[in-house]
């Protein structure tokens, strides 16, 4: 019987994820070896401090500050450090030297990509990510693979477990914003900083890799349109409940003709009210899933745990088997397929519908006065829906007006809300959503 090959796997970061890596490899190690073809032997595991108490217990010997000398002499390198530098810089040193690297740095590769897919193509080697969108969902290799033989012409996903969960807490528990964050970074959900997180960056991030690999083409942050959950209230998630919405940060990529910018992309994230009866809305915790449209296979989703460090190393020990079986056969195969056919579009180029929730006077006339401005802006009303508010004596006090309109684009959206906050009969505007799947 032929021997069975030996390759070095070199482990950057041993905190949520990279823990879990560890332990898997150590645990599994007869049966990883069964699945790839060679024997997959952790030589080391670079952290910062080596005196960090750990999730796993885990052989002292194998940690190393130096994490430079470590990957110089790896088959294999794992990079769940986090952050750019100095991630950026030690992954381009492994495939330099010929390493096959797998990463779950979202940040690293929104950033700055396309620099490494071409250097490990340079190199031959194999750069691969499934971990950085949606945790455990296998997401990107159907994307790659799977759909290559058809063309995606829209992406909708929750793919923040972090705000996601959050979101669900706020919603079904009544939880402080504070305190659902604490949780979720208690949980390991959380990046080290999770700003990142609640201000949609990381989603970003997700939504731009997704893109790229949906439509051939490179996109960056700096493509997508971004907003994150820290202005969604409290009165935000009841008065959307009240109406039978759920509100989600979506990651949406989607193929659109824009009458001033032509056919292009559209990549955009931010809070988006949901129908309760919509297959995303079911989505509860830290759980993602993505919606995929294409034009053959139609409508798929894509449905599991997001974030959490056991969930997150079945994608990188899924990826570090992949290109342990090439290392064996011989071969790295394409790092993804870019032909750079489609523009990115601004956020402006497309519509969508619009949850808007008004603090009127219950005055007669007032809803007409409202629809007539929605109606000289371009914007169609779907739904207007009023609730009186009375004092103790029963007298009227004001009137709660909700408002879902057709798709509109955000321009007339503007316009019209500005329009509406000059009439005398408004009070407040409470809210003003983006809705998907009325
Ligand atoms: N957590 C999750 O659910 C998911 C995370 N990811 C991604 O995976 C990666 C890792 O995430 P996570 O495990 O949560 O991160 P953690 O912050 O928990 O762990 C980071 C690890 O990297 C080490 N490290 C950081 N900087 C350095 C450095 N300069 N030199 C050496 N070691 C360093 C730390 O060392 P020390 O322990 O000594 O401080 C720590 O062990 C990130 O890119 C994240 O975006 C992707 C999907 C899900
Ligand atoms: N912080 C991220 C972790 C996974 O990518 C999240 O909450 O989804």
């Amino acid at each position: 019987m032929s021997e069975v090959r030996n390759l070095k796997v070199a482990l950057l970061g041993c905190g949520n994820v990279g823990a879990q890596v560890a332990r898997i490899l150590i645990d599994d190690a007869d049966a990883l070896a069964a699945r790839s073809g060679a024997r997959l032997e952790l030589s080391g595991i670079a952290v910062r401090n080596i005196d960090t108490p750990r999730d796993v217990e885990l052989p002292r010997e194998l940690f190393t500050t130096d994490a430079e000398t470590l990957v110089k002499d790896a088959d294999l390198v794992i990079e769940l450090m986090g952050g750019i530098e100095p991630a950026r810089s030690l992954i381009l040193t492994a495939v330099r030297n010929g390493a096959c690297v797998v990463t779950g740095n979202k940040a690293l590769l929104a950033q700055d990509g396309p620099t490494l897919y071409e250097e490990a193509d340079k190199a031959g080697v194999q750069l691969s990510y499934e971990a950085a969108v949606a945790g455990a969902i296998p997401i990107l290799r159907p994307i790659r693979d799977s759909l290559s033989g058809d063309r995606i012409t829209r992406v909708l996903g929750i793919v923040n477990g972090t705000t996601n969960f959050i979101l669900d807490q706020m919603d079904t528990t009544g939880a402080q914003f504070a305190d659902a964050l604490a949780e979720a970074q208690r949980l390991g959900y959380a990046e080290a900083d999770p700003t990142a997180d609640v201000e949609g960056h990381d989603a970003a991030a997700k939504a731009a890799i997704l893109a790229s690999l949906s439509f051939h083409t490179r996109f960056s942050l700096d493509d997508v349109y971004c907003e994150g959950i820290t202005k969604v209230t409290a009165s935000d998630i009841a008065s959307a409940k009240e109406a039978g919405f759920v509100i989600k940060l979506l990651a949406i990529a989607e193929k659109i003709e824009s009458p001033d910018n032509g056919s292009g992309i559209s990549v955009r994230v931010h809070p988006t009210l949901l129908p309760r009866e919509h297959p995303l809305a079911a989505v509860r915790g830290a759980f993602n899933a993505v919606f995929i449209e294409a034009e053959n296979a139609g409508e798929l989703m894509f449905y599991g745990q997001g974030a959490g460090g056991t969930p997150t190393a079945s994608a990188v020990l899924g990826d570090l088997v992949s290109a342990a079986r090439r290392l064996v056969l011989g071969g790295p195969g394409r790092t993804e397929t870019t032909t750079g056919y489609v523009q990115p579009l601004p956020v402006e180029a497309s519509t969508t519908s619009y949850y808007i929730g008004l603090d009127v006077a219950d005055q007669p006339g007032v809803l007409a006065r409202i629809a007539h401005i929605f109606a000289e802006n371009g914007v169609s009303i779907e739904i207007m829906r009023q609730t009186i508010h009375r004092d103790s004596s029963s007298a009227v006090e004001s009137a709660e007006l909700k408002i879902v309109t057709h798709r509109a684009s955000e321009a007339a959206l503007a316009a019209t809300v500005e329009a509406v906050k000059g009439l005398d009969v408004i009070n407040s505007v409470t809210s003003v959503l983006r809705v998907e799947g009325v």
